[in-house]
Protein backbone atom coordinates (compact mmCIF):
# COMPACT_ATOMS: atom_id res chain seq x y z
CA UNK A 1 0.00 0.00 0.00
CA UNK A 2 1.28 3.09 -0.55
CA UNK A 3 1.92 5.83 1.89
CA UNK A 4 -0.27 8.96 0.10
CA UNK A 5 -2.96 7.57 -2.90
CA UNK A 6 -4.31 10.88 -4.28
CA UNK A 7 -7.12 10.05 -7.06
CA UNK A 8 -9.09 12.12 -8.62
CA UNK A 9 -8.67 15.21 -6.68
CA UNK A 10 -10.22 18.28 -6.97
CA UNK A 11 -10.47 21.56 -5.29
CA UNK A 12 -12.96 24.47 -5.68
CA UNK A 13 -12.72 27.96 -3.59
CA UNK A 14 -15.87 29.07 -2.41
CA UNK A 15 -17.72 31.61 -5.71
CA UNK A 16 -14.76 30.92 -7.92
CA UNK A 17 -13.46 27.95 -10.85
CA UNK A 18 -11.77 24.53 -9.68
CA UNK A 19 -8.10 25.24 -8.61
CA UNK A 20 -6.88 22.05 -8.82
CA UNK A 21 -8.79 19.22 -11.60
CA UNK A 22 -8.53 15.45 -11.14
CA UNK A 23 -4.98 15.20 -10.05
CA UNK A 24 -3.92 11.56 -9.10
CA UNK A 25 -1.38 11.29 -7.49
CA UNK A 26 0.98 8.46 -5.43
CA UNK A 27 4.21 8.78 -3.67
CA UNK A 28 5.76 5.63 -1.26
CA UNK A 29 6.86 5.86 1.98
CA UNK A 30 10.72 6.92 2.24
CA UNK A 31 10.33 8.74 -0.81
CA UNK A 32 10.30 12.27 -2.52
CA UNK A 33 7.66 14.03 -4.68
CA UNK A 34 8.44 17.25 -6.08
CA UNK A 35 5.35 19.45 -7.38
CA UNK A 36 6.85 22.17 -9.47
CA UNK A 37 4.91 24.65 -12.04
CA UNK A 38 4.17 28.25 -11.94
CA UNK A 39 2.66 30.33 -9.65
CA UNK A 40 -1.07 29.96 -9.67
CA UNK A 41 -1.43 26.49 -10.85
CA UNK A 42 -2.53 24.96 -7.85
CA UNK A 43 0.04 23.56 -5.81
CA UNK A 44 -0.52 25.29 -2.92
CA UNK A 45 -4.29 24.32 -2.99
CA UNK A 46 -3.76 20.60 -3.42
CA UNK A 47 -0.83 20.14 -0.86
CA UNK A 48 -3.96 21.48 1.72
CA UNK A 49 -6.14 19.44 0.58
CA UNK A 50 -4.00 16.64 1.67
CA UNK A 51 -4.98 17.85 5.23
CA UNK A 52 -7.95 19.41 4.39
CA UNK A 53 -6.37 22.69 5.69
CA UNK A 54 -8.22 24.88 2.67
CA UNK A 55 -10.32 27.84 3.96
CA UNK A 56 -13.99 27.40 4.79
CA UNK A 57 -16.41 27.12 1.31
CA UNK A 58 -13.57 25.27 -0.39
CA UNK A 59 -15.10 21.97 -2.17
CA UNK A 60 -13.01 18.96 -2.52
CA UNK A 61 -13.85 15.47 -4.53
CA UNK A 62 -12.06 12.65 -4.76
CA UNK A 63 -9.59 10.50 -2.67
CA UNK A 64 -6.85 11.28 -0.25
CA UNK A 65 -5.50 7.79 0.68
CA UNK A 66 -2.94 8.37 3.87
CA UNK A 67 -1.69 4.70 4.49
CA UNK A 68 -5.00 3.61 2.84
CA UNK A 69 -7.45 5.56 4.90
CA UNK A 70 -9.54 8.30 3.17
CA UNK A 71 -8.33 11.49 4.65
CA UNK A 72 -11.63 13.35 2.80
CA UNK A 73 -14.00 11.06 4.18
CA UNK A 74 -13.00 11.19 8.02
CA UNK A 75 -14.77 12.98 10.40
CA UNK A 76 -12.97 16.22 11.61
CA UNK A 77 -11.65 14.61 14.92
CA UNK A 78 -9.79 11.91 13.35
CA UNK A 79 -8.96 14.64 10.87
CA UNK A 80 -7.04 16.39 13.54
CA UNK A 81 -5.61 13.26 15.21
CA UNK A 82 -3.77 12.81 11.42
CA UNK A 83 -2.53 16.09 11.36
CA UNK A 84 0.59 16.61 13.11
CA UNK A 85 0.64 13.25 13.83
CA UNK A 86 0.03 11.05 10.13
CA UNK A 87 1.14 14.34 8.20
CA UNK A 88 2.58 17.68 8.83
CA UNK A 89 3.04 21.07 7.01
CA UNK A 90 6.56 22.64 6.89
CA UNK A 91 4.86 26.61 5.03
CA UNK A 92 7.17 29.41 3.22
CA UNK A 93 7.61 32.18 5.50
CA UNK A 94 8.01 31.08 8.86
CA UNK A 95 7.47 34.66 10.14
CA UNK A 96 3.82 34.67 9.44
CA UNK A 97 3.84 30.58 10.88
CA UNK A 98 5.12 30.99 13.68
CA UNK A 99 3.10 32.95 16.66
CA UNK A 100 5.83 35.92 17.41
CA UNK A 101 4.49 36.10 21.24
CA UNK A 102 5.44 32.79 22.23
CA UNK A 103 9.00 31.71 22.75
CA UNK A 104 9.73 28.90 20.16
CA UNK A 105 10.44 25.95 22.66
CA UNK A 106 6.52 26.21 23.59
CA UNK A 107 5.15 26.10 20.38
CA UNK A 108 7.15 22.81 19.71
CA UNK A 109 6.15 21.62 22.65
CA UNK A 110 2.15 22.53 21.96
CA UNK A 111 1.31 19.77 19.03
CA UNK A 112 3.17 17.35 21.28
CA UNK A 113 0.91 18.18 24.17
CA UNK A 114 -2.39 18.25 21.81
CA UNK A 115 -1.59 14.85 20.46
CA UNK A 116 -0.87 13.37 24.00
CA UNK A 117 2.61 12.28 22.94
CA UNK A 118 4.45 13.42 26.50
CA UNK A 119 3.54 15.68 29.54
CA UNK A 120 4.18 19.11 29.60
CA UNK A 121 7.13 18.96 30.90
CA UNK A 122 8.29 15.55 28.22
CA UNK A 123 7.23 18.48 25.34
CA UNK A 124 9.66 20.73 26.63
CA UNK A 125 12.72 18.81 27.06
CA UNK A 126 11.42 17.21 23.59
CA UNK A 127 11.56 20.35 22.16
CA UNK A 128 14.97 21.31 22.88
CA UNK A 129 15.60 17.83 21.57
CA UNK A 130 14.25 18.54 18.12
CA UNK A 131 16.14 22.09 17.62
CA UNK A 132 18.88 19.85 18.06
CA UNK A 133 17.96 17.62 15.51
CA UNK A 134 17.70 20.59 13.37
CA UNK A 135 20.81 22.18 13.76
CA UNK A 136 20.05 24.72 16.57
CA UNK A 137 21.09 24.92 20.26
CA UNK A 138 18.58 23.52 22.51
CA UNK A 139 18.77 26.62 24.94
CA UNK A 140 17.44 27.75 22.03
CA UNK A 141 13.95 26.95 23.36
CA UNK A 142 13.14 30.02 25.11
CA UNK A 143 13.86 32.63 22.41
CA UNK A 144 10.89 34.45 20.55
CA UNK A 145 10.98 34.33 16.51
CA UNK A 146 12.12 37.89 16.13
CA UNK A 147 15.10 36.93 17.49
CA UNK A 148 16.10 34.19 15.24
CA UNK A 149 17.34 34.68 11.59
CA UNK A 150 14.97 33.77 8.79
CA UNK A 151 17.20 30.51 8.23
CA UNK A 152 16.79 29.51 12.23
CA UNK A 153 12.99 30.19 11.62
CA UNK A 154 12.77 27.88 8.83
CA UNK A 155 14.16 24.90 11.04
CA UNK A 156 12.19 25.96 13.96
CA UNK A 157 9.55 25.26 11.97
CA UNK A 158 11.01 21.76 10.44
CA UNK A 159 10.93 20.61 14.05
CA UNK A 160 7.71 21.13 14.96
CA UNK A 161 6.57 19.34 11.57
CA UNK A 162 8.44 16.52 13.07
CA UNK A 163 7.30 16.69 17.01
CA UNK A 164 4.74 14.07 16.41
CA UNK A 165 6.89 11.97 14.12
CA UNK A 166 4.51 12.26 11.04
CA UNK A 167 4.71 9.63 8.12
CA UNK A 168 4.54 12.54 5.99
CA UNK A 169 6.15 16.05 5.24
CA UNK A 170 4.70 18.52 2.63
CA UNK A 171 6.65 21.14 2.44
CA UNK A 172 5.33 24.24 0.55
CA UNK A 173 8.18 26.64 -0.57
CA UNK A 174 9.89 26.13 2.66
CA UNK A 175 12.68 27.71 1.31
CA UNK A 176 11.62 30.34 -1.43
CA UNK A 177 12.17 33.45 1.11
CA UNK A 178 15.83 31.99 1.93
CA UNK A 179 18.73 33.45 0.35
CA UNK A 180 20.81 30.79 -1.91
CA UNK A 181 23.41 29.55 0.86
CA UNK A 182 20.90 29.32 3.87
CA UNK A 183 18.37 28.04 1.06
CA UNK A 184 21.08 24.97 0.27
CA UNK A 185 21.60 24.23 4.29
CA UNK A 186 17.81 23.96 4.56
CA UNK A 187 17.50 21.84 1.78
CA UNK A 188 20.60 19.33 2.47
CA UNK A 189 18.72 19.25 6.12
CA UNK A 190 14.89 18.15 4.58
CA UNK A 191 16.71 15.52 3.08
CA UNK A 192 18.62 14.16 5.92
CA UNK A 193 15.95 14.06 7.88
CA UNK A 194 13.83 12.31 5.30
CA UNK A 195 16.25 9.92 4.96
CA UNK A 196 16.83 9.34 8.63
CA UNK A 197 13.25 8.76 9.58
CA UNK A 198 12.01 7.23 6.49
CA UNK A 199 9.41 9.78 5.71
CA UNK A 200 7.83 10.19 2.94
CA UNK A 201 8.29 14.33 1.72
CA UNK A 202 6.09 16.45 -1.22
CA UNK A 203 8.14 19.57 -1.44
CA UNK A 204 6.37 22.06 -3.32
CA UNK A 205 8.66 25.12 -5.81
CA UNK A 206 8.22 26.71 -9.12
CA UNK A 207 12.11 26.24 -8.93
CA UNK A 208 12.08 22.64 -11.00
CA UNK A 209 15.92 22.75 -10.15
CA UNK A 210 15.53 22.73 -6.62
CA UNK A 211 13.26 20.01 -7.07
CA UNK A 212 15.15 18.09 -9.61
CA UNK A 213 18.21 17.88 -7.25
CA UNK A 214 15.89 17.04 -4.01
CA UNK A 215 13.96 14.57 -4.59
CA UNK A 216 13.01 11.18 -6.57
CA UNK A 217 10.29 12.04 -8.77
CA UNK A 218 8.68 15.29 -10.17
CA UNK A 219 4.45 16.04 -10.84
CA UNK A 220 4.99 19.29 -13.33
CA UNK A 221 1.23 20.97 -12.92
CA UNK A 222 -0.30 23.88 -15.27
CA UNK A 223 -3.34 25.00 -14.62
CA UNK A 224 -4.93 22.81 -11.34
CA UNK A 225 -3.61 19.43 -13.47
CA UNK A 226 -0.60 17.35 -13.04
CA UNK A 227 1.01 17.31 -17.31
CA UNK A 228 3.62 15.66 -16.84
CA UNK A 229 5.46 13.15 -13.79
CA UNK A 230 8.28 10.81 -13.82
CA UNK A 231 11.71 10.29 -12.32
CA UNK A 232 13.27 13.89 -11.21
CA UNK A 233 16.41 13.85 -13.13
CA UNK A 234 14.47 12.60 -16.44
CA UNK A 235 11.57 15.10 -16.15
CA UNK A 236 14.19 17.78 -15.46
CA UNK A 237 16.57 16.92 -18.50
CA UNK A 238 14.40 15.72 -20.93
CA UNK A 239 10.83 17.02 -20.31
CA UNK A 240 8.38 14.92 -22.70
CA UNK A 241 5.05 18.25 -22.16
CA UNK A 242 6.34 21.00 -24.24
CA UNK A 243 5.22 23.02 -20.84
CA UNK A 244 7.36 20.89 -18.55
CA UNK A 245 10.10 21.34 -21.26
CA UNK A 246 9.52 25.06 -21.41
CA UNK A 247 9.51 25.36 -17.42
CA UNK A 248 12.88 23.36 -17.33
CA UNK A 249 14.69 25.50 -19.75
CA UNK A 250 13.73 28.38 -17.33
CA UNK A 251 15.83 27.35 -14.82
CA UNK A 252 19.46 27.31 -15.09
CA UNK A 253 21.33 23.57 -14.69
CA UNK A 254 22.85 22.92 -10.41
CA UNK A 255 26.45 22.47 -11.76
CA UNK A 256 25.85 24.10 -15.40
CA UNK A 257 27.34 27.85 -14.73
CA UNK A 258 26.58 28.26 -18.71
CA UNK A 259 22.92 27.40 -18.59
CA UNK A 260 22.41 30.39 -16.33
CA UNK A 261 23.37 32.81 -19.20
CA UNK A 262 20.65 31.37 -21.25
CA UNK A 263 17.64 30.83 -19.75
CA UNK A 264 14.46 31.00 -21.73
CA UNK A 265 11.09 32.13 -20.94
CA UNK A 266 8.03 31.47 -21.58
CA UNK A 267 5.60 33.76 -23.08
CA UNK A 268 2.09 34.36 -21.77
CA UNK A 269 0.53 33.74 -18.29
CA UNK A 270 -1.22 30.64 -16.95
CA UNK A 271 -4.84 31.29 -17.67
CA UNK A 272 -7.59 32.12 -15.02
CA UNK A 273 -9.61 29.11 -13.87
CA UNK A 274 -12.53 30.62 -14.51
CA UNK A 275 -12.18 30.90 -18.39
CA UNK A 276 -9.61 28.18 -19.07
CA UNK A 277 -9.43 27.62 -23.05
CA UNK A 278 -10.85 24.59 -24.86
CA UNK A 279 -9.09 21.70 -25.25
CA UNK A 280 -5.41 21.59 -23.96
CA UNK A 281 -5.24 24.39 -21.34
CA UNK A 282 -1.85 25.38 -22.35
CA UNK A 283 -2.16 25.09 -26.45
CA UNK A 284 -2.50 29.11 -26.61
CA UNK A 285 1.01 29.24 -25.38
CA UNK A 286 2.59 26.52 -26.38
CA UNK A 287 4.83 26.23 -29.58
CA UNK A 288 4.17 23.35 -31.18
CA UNK A 289 0.53 23.11 -30.78
CA UNK A 290 -1.82 21.14 -33.18
CA UNK A 291 -4.96 22.69 -34.86
CA UNK A 292 -6.72 19.75 -32.89
CA UNK A 293 -5.29 21.19 -29.35
CA UNK A 294 -7.86 23.53 -28.72
CA UNK A 295 -10.65 20.68 -29.00
CA UNK A 296 -8.32 17.72 -27.60
CA UNK A 297 -8.05 18.00 -23.76
CA UNK A 298 -5.00 14.91 -23.56
CA UNK A 299 -5.09 13.13 -20.29
CA UNK A 300 -2.30 11.88 -18.15
CA UNK A 301 -0.91 8.78 -19.96
CA UNK A 302 2.28 6.61 -20.54
CA UNK A 303 5.15 8.37 -21.98
CA UNK A 304 7.34 5.75 -21.30
CA UNK A 305 8.35 3.70 -18.31
CA UNK A 306 7.32 4.89 -14.91
CA UNK A 307 6.62 8.28 -16.87
CA UNK A 308 3.50 9.67 -17.97
CA UNK A 309 2.21 13.18 -20.21
CA UNK A 310 -0.99 14.73 -21.05
CA UNK A 311 -0.10 15.61 -24.55
CA UNK A 312 -1.40 14.78 -28.25
CA UNK A 313 2.17 14.65 -29.56
CA UNK A 314 3.35 12.55 -26.78
CA UNK A 315 2.04 8.77 -27.60
CA UNK A 316 2.22 5.78 -25.35
CA UNK A 317 5.61 4.38 -25.97
CA UNK A 318 5.86 3.00 -29.29
CA UNK A 319 2.89 4.88 -31.28
CA UNK A 320 3.16 7.30 -33.53
CA UNK A 321 2.81 11.17 -32.61
CA UNK A 322 0.60 13.42 -34.88
CA UNK A 323 2.76 15.02 -37.54
CA UNK A 324 0.68 18.19 -38.58
CA UNK A 325 1.50 21.40 -36.80
CA UNK A 326 -0.17 24.72 -36.98
CA UNK A 327 -0.40 27.91 -34.80
CA UNK A 328 -3.25 27.51 -32.53
CA UNK A 329 -6.02 30.12 -32.04
CA UNK A 330 -6.25 31.74 -28.80
CA UNK A 331 -8.53 30.82 -26.02
CA UNK A 332 -11.53 32.42 -26.20
CA UNK A 333 -12.39 30.98 -22.54
CA UNK A 334 -14.71 28.38 -21.61
CA UNK A 335 -16.53 28.07 -17.91
CA UNK A 336 -15.04 25.43 -15.92
CA UNK A 337 -18.24 23.41 -14.86
CA UNK A 338 -17.68 21.35 -11.79
CA UNK A 339 -19.84 18.65 -10.43
CA UNK A 340 -21.40 18.51 -6.53
CA UNK A 341 -18.53 18.24 -4.05
CA UNK A 342 -18.02 17.90 -0.41
CA UNK A 343 -17.62 21.26 1.56
CA UNK A 344 -15.17 21.96 3.63
CA UNK A 345 -15.51 23.85 6.44
CA UNK A 346 -19.33 23.60 6.47
CA UNK A 347 -21.86 24.73 8.53
CA UNK A 348 -21.22 23.55 12.22
CA UNK A 349 -17.73 22.58 11.32
CA UNK A 350 -15.76 25.72 10.96
CA UNK A 351 -12.53 24.83 9.77
CA UNK A 352 -9.38 27.46 8.88
CA UNK A 353 -5.88 27.02 7.68
CA UNK A 354 -4.83 28.19 10.98
CA UNK A 355 -6.29 25.17 13.11
CA UNK A 356 -3.03 23.46 12.20
CA UNK A 357 -1.06 25.89 13.54
CA UNK A 358 0.37 26.05 16.71
CA UNK A 359 -1.95 28.98 18.47
CA UNK A 360 -1.83 31.07 21.74
CA UNK A 361 -1.46 28.02 24.47
N1 LIG B 1 -8.34 31.25 -0.64
C1 LIG B 1 -8.58 31.29 -1.94
N2 LIG B 1 -9.78 31.66 -2.42
C2 LIG B 1 -10.05 31.70 -3.75
N3 LIG B 1 -9.15 31.36 -4.71
C3 LIG B 1 -7.93 30.99 -4.30
C4 LIG B 1 -7.57 30.93 -2.91
N4 LIG B 1 -6.28 30.52 -2.83
C5 LIG B 1 -5.86 30.32 -4.09
N5 LIG B 1 -6.85 30.61 -4.98
C6 LIG B 1 -6.77 30.50 -6.45
O1 LIG B 1 -6.51 29.15 -6.78
C7 LIG B 1 -5.59 29.07 -7.85
C8 LIG B 1 -4.41 28.23 -7.42
O2 LIG B 1 -3.68 28.93 -6.40
P1 LIG B 1 -2.50 28.26 -5.58
O3 LIG B 1 -2.08 29.22 -4.52
O4 LIG B 1 -2.89 26.90 -5.17
O5 LIG B 1 -1.36 28.15 -6.69
P2 LIG B 1 0.20 27.94 -6.50
O6 LIG B 1 0.63 27.15 -7.68
O7 LIG B 1 0.49 27.38 -5.16
O8 LIG B 1 0.74 29.43 -6.61
P3 LIG B 1 1.92 30.14 -5.78
O9 LIG B 1 3.19 29.48 -6.24
O10 LIG B 1 1.83 31.57 -6.21
O11 LIG B 1 1.62 29.92 -4.33
C9 LIG B 1 -5.23 30.50 -8.23
O12 LIG B 1 -6.03 30.88 -9.32
C10 LIG B 1 -5.58 31.30 -7.01
O13 LIG B 1 -5.97 32.61 -7.35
Amino acid sequence: MSLLDVRNLTVTYAGGAAAVRGVDLRLEAGRKLGLAGESGCGKSTLALALLRLLPAGARITGEVLLDGEDVLAMKWGRVRAVRWAGASVVFQGAMHSLNAVHRIGDQIAEPIVLHRKATAAGARKKAGDLLEQVGLPAARAGAYPHELSGGQRQRVMIAMALACHPRLIIADEPTTALDVMIQAQILRLIEQLVADQDLGLIMISHDLAVLADTCDRLAVMYAGRVVEEGPAQQVYEDARHPYARALSAAFPRIGDPASRFAPQGLAGDPPDPAALPSGCTFHPRCPVALESCAEEDPALRAAGPERRAACVLVGPPGAEAPAERATAEPATGEALREPGARGEGSAGEPEALEEARPSTP
